[in-house]
Parts: structure tokens; C-alpha cells; sequence
């Protein structure tokens, strides 16, 4: 049971030291976006070191080559790899069974890393890559491929990475090894793990009252997951009942829509919309999650709009890019909910998938409280993709 004080978002320290795999993660994922090389290995023996495709250059690959015990390959996912033009063989497409698994590709030397990354117009026959690299090949830990995929996702980095290969075994103190190598060592279970366990242990780490244009009786809290991330925000207004439904908006960031006012998406209506009707209703919570561009990061999110730019849809332009058409997940929404003591609501959404998942997690949506605005002469095709391809119910 929730207590009135995890209700009111009391401020909690945490011992942070005892979440060593969160930990061993955030490093890892820092490691990554600096473009340093982190060894992951897996309970089978298995083992690779990564590196991020994007930052990637020669003196990087000429060190992973010293340190691996075979050529370095790339690895990204279907996805990518088809966007660039690189056909799957049916024997390895089988093993993947539709899915946007990851793809291992020979690397052969002088080929530049950054070929995988290069955006791909329609009109643009994704020559490129095909010219340089050559089919996809089995991979020699796929288990391995497809943790350093995630944690490029996790760091918002593109779904590639230059793995340099390491021989399976069991036996060796691969922790030791890369520690005398100036490497960083991860496990690829905690890779695997590490969304659910930080979203499982957000502690609240500031409560503070701000009165808003149209919602003058609002707080806002906020929510630290225990890897040290990028906090949650709960903004509440007036005062929460948790023994009725309460209103409640889920709100993934979106810089450019909701601080720029950008006109390509309808998030700053929305943010501001859901804030003066909750207001209007008198209490409710609108959750402001630190998901921006769907889970896929600001800099792919414009990566993505170059594309769209170029022809491709909302949806399109982040498959293009190698990652699904929405990469969030509500485990941290579900987290903030329960501990704010609130297990029934009225959602205010257009997106099934939200109401999904938070009812698979044990929310019980007792409403779906429609959320439309105009379109503004830019977000049209916007609006009718979410419609068409992603179910919004407008
Ligand atoms: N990748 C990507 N993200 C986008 C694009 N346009 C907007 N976003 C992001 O999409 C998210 C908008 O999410 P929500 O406001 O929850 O919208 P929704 O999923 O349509 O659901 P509802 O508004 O509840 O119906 C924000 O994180 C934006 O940054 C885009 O073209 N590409
Ligand atoms: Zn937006």
C-alpha cells in the first residue's frame, strides 16, 4: 500500500552504491557517447567490445583491432541495415522472425565506419552502403550483438556499433581483463534489465510549488530513476483523490513542440491544453516523461525530420533510421502512478498503446478522455500517420 507520505512525493535519499548493475550500465552508456570502448559479456561465455558507430574513427578501429581477437564487424539492426539497402539472406532473416533484431555485417578494412549512418533520401538508392559493405554474416555472440544495440539506444546514439570480437570463454576473468585494459565491462543482463529496474526504483527529489498560467494550484515533483538518469515530472494540480479516478495526461518530452512551439507536431498544444482542461476539472496529474522523439532521443528525433523532410513519414523515418516506429515504454508512468497511491484513471489520450500498457501493468483506465487540437498547417500529415499507421483513435 502506498503511504500518505510516498502520496505527497516526500523527498527520500537513496543508497545509491547498491545498485551496482544500474550503475555498471550508466557508465557503460556514458562510455559509449564519449567514444570509448566497453567489453560486454554474457553468461554463455560470449564476448565483444563496443564501440559507438558514431563515434567511430580510424584510431578508435586500429585500437579495437590491437584489443579484439578477430576483425571488428558492424552491427545494427534490421532495420537500418535495410534502409541502407543490405539485403538479409532467408537463412538469417528466418532466425529473426520479423523482428527488428540486430544484423552483424563484415567490415572490410578501409571501408569508413560512418557509411551505416549516412541519412538515406528515397530518391537516393541506398548505393552507398552496398557499395561498401558487404552481406550480413552470422554473428559470433548474438546475445552480445543485441545488448550493445540497446545500449547504444539507451545512450539516444543510432542503433550501430563497431564490434571488435573476443573469443568465447568461460573461464575468463573478463572483468580483470578489461579493468587492465582501461576498458569498461558491463554484463549484457544488465543491459537487458536496466530500463525495468531504474524505472522500478524512481524516488521523488523535489517537491515544489508552481502556480501555472492556467492551473494556479499546481506542484511539481520530481522523480529521479535510481541509475541518476534524467528525471520524470509529475505536475499536480489541486488536490488528488485517490479513491476516484483521477485525470491524467502521459506527456513525452518533446523539446521543439513544447519550448520552441514548433509547428511539426501538436505536443505544445497538448501540453498546455492538458494542463488548463485538468485545471478546468479541478485536479489531476499530467506525468512530463523523459521520453523525447518517442524514446529515440532530441538528436535522432531531428535526424528523423531530416528524413520526413526528404518524404518519409513519422513512422518511416524512425524505422529509416533503424529503431521502431515508437520505442517507449510506460513502466516509469505505472511507477509514479503507484506511488502516488493513484491505481484508477481517466487518461487523457489519443494512442492505444498507452492505454495498453498501462493496463497490462495494472492501471485500470476507467476512461479515455479524448485530446485533439486543429491541425496548424504544418502537422497535417503528422496527424493523419499517427491515425493511419499508429492507431490514434483522433
Ligand atoms: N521520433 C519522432 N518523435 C516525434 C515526432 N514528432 C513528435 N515526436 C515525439 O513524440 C512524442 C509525443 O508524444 P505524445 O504527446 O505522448 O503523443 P502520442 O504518442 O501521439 O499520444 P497522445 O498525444 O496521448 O495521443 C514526444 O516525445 C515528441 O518528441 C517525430 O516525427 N519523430
Ligand atoms: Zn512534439
Amino acid at each position: 500500500m502506498p503511504t500518505p507520505s510516498s502520496r505527497r512525493g516526500d523527498i527520500r535519499a537513496a543508497d545509491t552504491l547498491s545498485h551496482t548493475p544500474l550503475a555498471a550500465v550508466e557508465r557503460a552508456i556514458a562510455e559509449l557517447r564519449r567514444g570509448g570502448a566497453v567489453l560486454i559479456r554474457d553468461t554463455d561465455g560470449s564476448a565483444g567490445l563496443a564501440v559507438a558507430a558514431e563515434s567511430c574513427g580510424d584510431a578508435t578501429l586500429a585500437q579495437l583491432r590491437g584489443l579484439a581477437s578477430d576483425a571488428p564487424v558492424l552491427v545494427t539492426t534490421r532495420r537500418r541495415a535495410e534502409a541502407v539497402g543490405i539485403e538479409i539472406p532467408p537463412h538469417i532473416a528466418r532466425g529473426m522472425g520479423g523482428a527488428n533484431k540486430p544484423v552483424t555485417l563484415d567490415l572490410p578494412s578501409g571501408v569508413p565506419v560512418d557509411v551505416i549512418l549516412r541519412p538515406t533520401a528515397p530518391d537516393q538508392a541506398a548505393h552507398i552502403a552496398t557499395r561498401h559493405l558487404s552481406r550480413p554474416i552470422a554473428s559470433h555472440a548474438p546475445t552480445v550483438a543485441e545488448a550493445a544495440i540497446e545500449l547504444a539506444k539507451l545512450a539516444r546514439l543510432m542503433p550501430a556499433v563497431v564490434m571488435g570480437p573476443l573469443a568465447r570463454d568461460r573461464a575468463r576473468p573478463w572483468r580483470e581483463w578489461a579493468a587492465a585494459r582501461d576498458t569498461l565491462y558491463v554484463d549484457a543482463a544488465d543491459i537487458r534489465g536496466y530500463e525495468k529496474l531504474a524505472a522500478s526504483e524512481l524516488r521523488p527529489v523535489a517537491d515544489a510549488r508552481v502556480p501555472l498560467e492556467n492551473a494556479e494550484n499546481a506542484r511539481i515533483v520530481a522523480w529521479r530513476p535510481a541509475d541518476g538518469g534524467k528525471e520524470h515530472l509529475a505536475i499536480v494540480i489541486g488536490e488528488i483523490d485517490p479513491t476516484a479516478p483521477v485525470l491524467v495526461r502521459l506527456h513525452s518530452e518533446c523539446f521543439t513542440g513544447d519550448l520552441l512551439a514548433s509547428l511539426r507536431c501538436d505536443c505544445g498544444e497538448q501540453l498546455r491544453g492538458a494542463i488548463a482542461e485538468i485545471a478546468r476539472h479541478g485536479s489531476g496529474v499530467l506525468l512530463y516523461l523523459a521520453q523525447e522523439g518517442r524514446g529515440i532521443g532530441l538528436v535522432n528525433k531531428l535526424r528523423a525530420y531530416q528524413l520526413q523532410d526528404g518524404g518519409f513519414d513519422t513512422v518511416d523515418a524512425n524505422e529509416q533510421l533503424g529503431f521502431d516506429a515508437d520505442e517507449r515504454l510506460y513502466w516509469p508512468a505505472v511507477t509514479i502512478l503507484r506511488q502516488m497511491g493513484i491505481a484508477r484513471i481517466r487518461l487523457m489520450t489519443n494512442n492505444p498503446e498507452k492505454i495498453g500498457q498501462l493496463s497490462s501493468y495494472g492501471i485500470d483506465v476507467v476512461e479515455r478522455v479524448r485530446h485533439v487540437f486543429p491541425a496548424n498547417g504544418h502537422n497535417e500529415k503528422y496527424l493523419r500517420t499517427k491515425a493511419e499507421k499508429s492507431g490514434h483513435l483522433f
